[in-house]
């Protein structure tokens, strides 16, 4: 009988967990109960909620789920608490997995389970997922160390939060680092560097120091022979970007150093109350202004962080009084732009293949912009960073933003080890290579990062001699209109084709396509959110006038496919 057949002749053996164990787990988190009538699920960005709703019981729940993956990959696991953009009384979790990236998404299902699980079947849910997760025919994972490391932003709620995580981690067993006050790029930052240490991949030091640093050397070795004009003020949202921001600028050199100018806004940690109030990258975007707090002048660069400081959008203010917002789209064609232009000057072209993902809510001129102008392949994913990651990492250089302002941009092994290793041959060619190294350390691979892309988009707008007008008039948006419409059940409404086409309900994709080929330009789309009770619908064209009027109407067909069924069954 070979190994393998003996293999499968087996029965997986079936572990009980010492009882002392589950119930340490039912006990801890008795003071955590689900309120009743709630259900949790772990969406685009993992659990997040008006933070009274039984968060703690949610909280608790993923403290358990993460020791399991941690013992599964061997690995430091990461959990965050933030609710990023959202209000100040709302809060959420978030796993990260070794490599700092999110939580691999087959394993939502079980976070899912775990959360929706009463108290006192707690204990026994648990051993439940250690037997089908950690143990198999060949090995039995369910001993092995757990290791945790945690990150919070500055909402009120983030305390108890934690004490209700810990209760768990100490219930199992779990080892584990409380960075406290941490920006969600921070805390993925940590993990990899964790995970990476002693490797030919170190990503570099698991403090706040060594982000830092790291980042400042390699702004320092990028800026070299390059200047900056003027200054850029950062609203930080009144979150937890407010105080790393302001801990960074102690490393990096002002502009009279040959560095950067940077004015930091809403800063104000002391009142929870006031974070994402008027003002932060979601206020900016979806207001299409700038906060009412902003003082900025004619042309003066300004950008806006969320709360959790993984998202940056830019935008200033024209000499006629205009208002103008340089979003993700804008900051993926700059960084292109930037990286083609030094593969080039290094000689690289042909040996890095350099693409960009975005998703449908790309404006169409960016994409046109980037495939007819850069010359560069665009590609396609659906809403939520997890799927934009996962397409840029088929790059050798591959950029990636929501037109939110949630991006970053992944440089491959190979991509690295060729721009490391090739030897210049000339001053132009060394500069380039250096810069091309220099912004391997200076983007945050891991996750969108908005003090990072800052900073990055400060360079290159630095090597460009340009200014916000200018960068504005590398292409022209489409005019167009972001829909939220309310349905009796958005999961009626099931897309294909990256969210761009509707399978269900039957019909109203054949209607949105007509309504769409009487617009100049037009583009529309319709699809559930994954975050909210809400079907969005997007359309764009020539006009403003056009692309409000085809929003509108695609709304309406949206309204009338998912409306509430007829209670006396006549349609
Ligand atoms: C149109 C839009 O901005 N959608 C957002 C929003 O997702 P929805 O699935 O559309 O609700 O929240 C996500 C998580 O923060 C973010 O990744 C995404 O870009
Ligand atoms: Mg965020």
């Amino acid at each position: 009988m070979s190994a393998a057949t003996s293999v499968f002749n087996q029965p997986k053996p079936v572990v009980s967990l010492d009882p002392t164990l589950l119930e340490a787990i039912n006990s801890g988190i008795r003071p955590y109960p689900i309120p009743s009538g709630r259900v949790y699920g772990y969406g685009t960005a993992g659990f997040r909620m008006k933070a009274n709703l039984g968060l703690d019981h949610v909280v608790y729940t993923v403290g358990l789920l993460a020791a399991i993956r941690s013992k599964k990959r061997n690995a430091t696991i990461g959990i965050m608490i933030t609710a990023s953009h959202n209000p100040a009384e709302d809060n959420g979790v978030k796993l990260v997995d070794p490599m700092g990236d999110m939580l691999e998404q087959s394993w939502e299902g079980y976070a899912t389970v775990l959360a929706n699980t009463a108290n006192e079947d707690m204990g026994k849910a648990y051993e439940t997922l250690v037997n089908e997760i950690l143990v198999d025919e060949i090995r039995q994972l369910q001993d092995r160390p757990a290791n945790i490391v945690i990150g919070r932003d500055t909402r009120a709620s983030g305390p108890t939060l934690v004490k209700a995580l810990k209760a768990a981690l100490d219930a199992v067993g779990a080892k584990y680092t409380d960075y406290g006050y941490l920006t969600t790029p921070q805390l993925h930052y940590m993990v990899r560097c964790i995970n990476t240490q002693n490797t030919p991949y170190a990503f570099g030091e698991a403090t706040e120091e060594g982000y830092y640093k790291k980042m400042a050397t390699a702004f320092k070795t990028i800026m070299h022979g390059r200047s900056i004009k003027g200054h850029v003020v950062i609203d930080c949202a009144n979150g937890v970007g407010g105080p790393k921001l302001q801990e960074l600028l102690k490393y990096l050199p002002t502009s009279k150093e040959g560095g950067i100018d940077i004015k930091v806004l809403n800063d104000d940690v002391l009142r929870p109350e006031v974070l994402n109030l008027d003002c932060g990258a979601d206020f900016v975007k979806t207001r299409q202004k700038a906060p009412p707090g902003s003082k900025a002048t004619p042309n003066e660069r300004c950008c806006s962080l969320d709360g959790d400081a993984d998202r940056v959008v830019y935008y200033f203010t024209d000499s006629n009084g205009v208002f103008h917002l340089l979003d993700g789209d804008r900051i993926a064609t700059l960084g292109a732009v930037f990286l083609a232009e030094m593969a080039e000057k290094a000689g690289l072209s042909d040996k890095l293949k350099i693409g960009l993902v975005q998703t449908a809510y790309a404006n169409g001129a960016s994409t046109e912009y980037v495939e007819k102008v850069l010359k560069l392949p665009v590609v396609v994913t659906p809403t939520g960073v997890k799927h934009l990651h996962h397409a840029a990492a088929r790059f050798d250089i591959g950029v990636y933003f929501e037109a939110n302002g949630h991006g970053t941009i992944l440089f491959s092994d190979n991509a690295t080890k060729i721009i490391r290793e090739t030897q210049p041959k000339n001053p132009g060619q060394k500069h380039a290579l250096d810069s091309l190294s220099a912004s391997i350390d200076l983007i945050n691979q891991t996750v969108g990062d908005a003090i990072s892309d800052i900073l990055f988009a400060e360079v290159v707008l630095a090597h460009k001699g340009w200014t916000p007008e200018n960068w504005l008039n590398t292409y022209i948006d489409l005019p167009n209109r972001l829909v939220r419409v309310e349905v009796h059940d958005r999961g009626l409404f099931k897309t294909e084709d990256a969210e761009r086409k509707l399978v269900s309900p039957k019909g109203a994709q054949e209607e949105i396509n007509r309504l769409v080929s009487n617009y100049t330009k037009g583009r529309s789309f319709a699809r559930a959110s994954g975050t909210e009770d809400a079907v969005r619908v997007y359309a764009e064209a020539y006009s403003k006038h056009e692309a409000e009027a085809l929003a509108k109407h695609v709304a309406d067909v949206v309204k009338k496919y998912g409306a509430a069924p007829d209670p006396r069954g006549q349609s």
